[in-house]
């Protein structure tokens, strides 16, 4: 079985998805993860990412580091994914202001967007995928389909518990990211639409449940 959970910045994708894959006792990965990780990898490199070449030039380190035995890999850890390199573990550097300000760049090229959806529909089921286009693009196949929302003040009043930013900056900084990921975000035309703002995690993540076979 294959389920996604589509949503904008800050929606509750991760933690929708960790709950309901704890539920279900199958991994979810967190295809977000992967291009946080790749702008990681972009960034330490000096790479600049709003030139014609820069997504054959990011590829061509990803690629360079798998054929040199040491790829990125998502480990997709039911109680929170993690990227590693080799035997280092990346994940504390992935969700930074600093990526969090570039990431939108990265993910628009299409020729990370390859090296990301490769990683994922390399991966047996089942799983639950977690992402922007893991419904519509990736996994079209998926047997359930969700969508994820909340208004940009919910979602910045969120993210403020979590990095102790000021709150008007977060609300600001999310809505510049929606615009940027709209068009790789437009939900599966058979996604089920939920808004994390209307419940607590534990009625959003039954409220998922409730859509699936039992
Ligand atoms: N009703 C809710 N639904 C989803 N997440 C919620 C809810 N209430 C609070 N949260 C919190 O919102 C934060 C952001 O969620 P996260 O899963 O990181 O979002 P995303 O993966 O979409 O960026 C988390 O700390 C999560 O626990
Ligand atoms: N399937 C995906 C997943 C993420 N992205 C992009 C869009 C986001 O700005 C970044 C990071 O996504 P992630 O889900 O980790 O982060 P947020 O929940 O948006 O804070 O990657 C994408 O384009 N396609």
């Amino acid at each position: 079985m294959i389920v996604t959970i589509d949503g904008v910045a800050a929606s509750g994708k991760s933690s929708v998805a960790s709950g309901v894959a704890r539920a279900l006792n199958i991994p979810y990965l967190s295809s977000g993860l992967l291009y946080r990780a790749a702008t990681w990898a972009a960034l330490e490199h000096g790479l600049t990412l709003d030139t014609p070449q820069a997504g054959r030039t990011l590829a061509q380190l990803l690629t360079g580091w798998e054929e040199r035995g040491q790829p990125l890999r998502l480990r997709p850890l039911t109680e929170g994914n993690q990227v590693w390199q080799a035997e280092r573990d990346l994940t504390e550097h992935l969700h930074t202001a600093r990526i969090d300000a570039q990431v939108s760049a990265a993910a628009v090229l299409p020729e990370l967007r390859d090296w990301v959806n490769a990683q994922l529909q390399g991966l047996t089921p089942p799983f639950l995928a977690e992402g922007r286009d893991m419904g519509s693009t990736v996994f079209p196949q998926a047997e359930r389909k969700f969508y994820l929302y909340a208004t940009p003040r919910v979602r910045a009043e969120r993210r403020v518990l979590e990095r102790h930013q000021d709150l008007e900056s977060v609300e600001a900084a999310l809505k510049l990211r929606d615009e940027r990921d709209a068009r790789q975000s437009a939900p599966a035309l058979d996604a089920v639409h939920i808004d994390t703002g209307s419940g607590t995690l534990p009625e959003i993540i039954a409220q998922v449940m409730s859509h699936l076979p039992a």
